[in-house]
């Protein structure tokens, strides 16, 4: 591989709790090429969300770092968007003027009144919001805010987009919906993208690599698969597609044989299930094919 864009090295994340440190990751490392889509899948707790968060410049590793086209990543970047579960917009700005905010950060100096705003409305337009430009967030659904959440990311023109289980909350139409606009948008613009996904199915579909992790404390990369499926992929062709089928039972393989949840010995209390979250379901859910899952979704 050519010099990685993105690399995190030897990463440990060692918090301190009041029965004092926790190690939560150990021995990470992961390169991560210009323009490649990586999901992070593993279970609940394990530490995807930390990786995210140290590679957002949300956390410090406690040994080991992350570099980002040869800059270490010590605090967040309009560089690197970050788009969460639940979209975090402000509540008292319209739909406009939340892209314009993330704009006018990092466009201010660069760019004229009038292309700021040609590029806040391409923007919407790409996740199909630009018409509900004067709405404010209460006055749309989740679905429309979470897009809207995705195109104020995109507006950035950010090197690397970071996504915490962006679909998370949604229904599957919309979710089916947004993933497509997601690979559509990932290919034309050559993003980087790393999201945290609970859905096999949704990380098939979508990467280039699935980078699955082992249970915590001190979680590390157990296993990585490249989905070399062509693109642009077609959910309802790929049901059927025997690769496909095959990619998947490698992650349920490792999820539910290798990494069995919860880990030997580990307490339940405080595993709370989540929609779709494939990651805290029980093992007979492996037993579903392909198409079925797809052609749900679809
Ligand atoms: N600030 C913190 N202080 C102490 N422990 C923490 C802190 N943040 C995370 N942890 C612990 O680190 C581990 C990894 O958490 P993390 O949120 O990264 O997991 P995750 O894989 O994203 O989980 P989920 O899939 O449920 O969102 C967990 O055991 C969590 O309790």
């Amino acid at each position: 591989m050519s010099k990685p864009h993105l690399e995190l090295t030897n990463v440990q994340m060692a918090f301190d709790t009041k029965d004092g440190p926790f190690v939560a990751l150990e021995n990470v490392d992961l390169k991560i090429r210009k323009g490649e889509f990586v999901s992070l899948i593993g279970h609940s707790g394990c530490g995807k969300s930390t990786v995210l968060n140290i590679v957002a410049g949300l956390l410090q590793a406690t040994r080991g770092g992350c570099v980002l086209d040869g800059h270490e990543v010590n605090t967040p970047g309009p560089e690197r968007a970050v788009v969460f579960q639940n979209h975090s917009l402000m509540p008292w700005l319209t739909v406009y003027e939340n892209v314009e905010l993330a704009v006018q950060q990092v466009f201010k100096k660069t760019m004229s009144k009038a292309e700021r705003k040609e590029w806040i409305l391409h923007n919407l337009k790409l996740v199909n919001m630009d018409h509900a430009l004067d709405k404010r967030p209460g006055e749309i659904s989740g679905g429309m805010a979470q897009r809207v959440g995705i195109a104020r990311a995109l507006a950035m023109k950010p090197s690397v987009l970071l996504m915490d289980e962006p679909f998370g909350a949604l229904d599957a139409l919309t979710r089916a919906h947004l993933q497509d606009s997601l690979m559509k948008i990932q290919q034309d613009l050559n993003s980087t993208v790393i999201m945290i996904t609970h859905d096999v199915d949704e990380a098939v579909l979508l990467s280039d690599r699935i980078v699955m992790m082992t249970n915590g404390p001190a979680a590390t990369i157990g296993e990585e698969l490249r989905i070399e499926l062509p693109r642009p992929r077609n959910r309802v062709a790929l049901a059927d597609h025997p690769e496909y089928v095959r990619y998947r039972q490698a992650v349920l393989s490792f999820l539910y044989e290798k990494q069995t949840f919860p880990a030997k010995g580990e307490s339940t209390e405080e595993q709370k299930p989540q929609a779709r979250d494939e990651t805290s379901d029980q093992p007979e859910n492996a037993v579903e094919t392909g198409k079925d899952r797809v052609l749900r979704i679809a």
